[in-house]
């Protein structure tokens, strides 16, 4: 018998990582199908291989979940890794926003890293800083280029089933070829997972680093929002919170009631801007969508 874990799915195609063998390309074929369970990536499966040389099996079974996330779809997932560049691309805070509320309603611990911190100052960094560690997340700076806060965020991964997502041009590739050539350094010589007819298609081959599982999901998107009432919605501002209830309605909402706190912190610069520019876009959302 053969476990592995889905690092990625695609096409009806599931990429699950044997450890000490390699990817092999899946397709569901066990009776869990019956039962209406759809493989996540992110899930731990038994496998039965159909044909060692081109590494390629059916999913027979689908191991007991630990938790089970709905956006992005995904299984046994301990954190979140949410990659942005500091400047070229300039970071889409919205996206940023929306993110951390979705991974907030689903209690998945999330980490910030902005790539290419070599391009901005100082100030820049300790401002976003700010902002985000309000918010309850690990926030970290990175240069690929200039190899800093590398090593602290792949010690970060150690061991753990982390779900990465970003938009493109941020430095997903670069990040993860890192990964890649310090697990062929670890196990001496060739990769364990550069074996395969996946050797020429980086994108499947890039996923995972030792025991630590990064997961390529393909739900990010700018759509991504929970189903939660409007009204609730503040309370996955983190960083709202120390004014709650110091608004001169009760059960204010902080978006046109007047003597709100949440909006006087934000015109004397305590609270973000930006934040409060997304909090009120996702509340209007929320309010649409409930009309019909
Ligand atoms: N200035 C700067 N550029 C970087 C850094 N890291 C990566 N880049 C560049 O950013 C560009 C995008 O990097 P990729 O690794 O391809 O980004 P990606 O997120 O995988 O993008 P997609 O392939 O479009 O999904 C490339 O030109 C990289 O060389 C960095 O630390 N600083
Ligand atoms: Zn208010």
């Amino acid at each position: 018998m053969v476990y592995g874990k889905i690092i990625k799915g695609i096409a009806g195609f599931y990429y699950v990582h044997v450890e000490a063998c390699g990817i092999y390309e899946c397709k569901a074929k066990g009776n869990f199908r019956n039962k209406k369970i759809k493989p996540l990536v992110g899930d731990n499966v038994r496998i039965e291989i159909i044909d060692e040389e081109n590494f390629k099996g059916n999913i027979e079974e689908i191991l007991e979940r630990k938790n089970e996330l709905i956006r992005p779809a995904a299984a046994n997932i301990d954190q979140a890794l949410l990659l942005f560049a500091i400047k070229e691309p300039a970071p889409n805070l919205n996206l940023l926003d929306r993110f951390l509320v979705m991974m907030d309603y689903q209690n998945v611990p999330v980490i910030v890293c902005f790539n290419k911190v070599e391009l901005v100052d100082e100030k820049e960094q300790e401002r976003l800083r700010s902002i985000y560690e309000k918010c309850g997340c690990r926030v970290l700076f990175m240069s690929i280029y200039e190899n800093k806060g590398v090593d602290e965020l792949k010690k970060l991964l150690h061991d753990k089933t982390t779900i990465l997502a970003g938009p493109s041009g941020v430095g997903k590739s670069s990040f993860t070829n890192i990964l890649l050539e310090s697990d062929t350094m670890e196990t001496g010589g060739i990769s364990r997972i550069g074996r395969g007819r996946h050797t020429t298609r980086h994108s499947e081959i890039f996923n995972m680093y030792g025991k630590s599982y990064i997961c390529d999901t393909p739900g990010f998107t700018s759509l991504m929002l929970p189903e939660l009432e409007k009204e609730d919605l503040r309370y996955y501002f983190p960083d709202f919170e120390e004014f709650e209830g110091k608004c001169r309605f009760n059960g204010c909402v902080h978006v046109n009631e007047p003597g709100c706190a949440v909006k006087m912190a934000v015109d004397e610069g305590i609270l973000s801007k930006d934040r409060y520019q997304s909090y009120v876009t996702l509340y209007e959302e929320l309010k649409n969508k409930k009309k019909y």
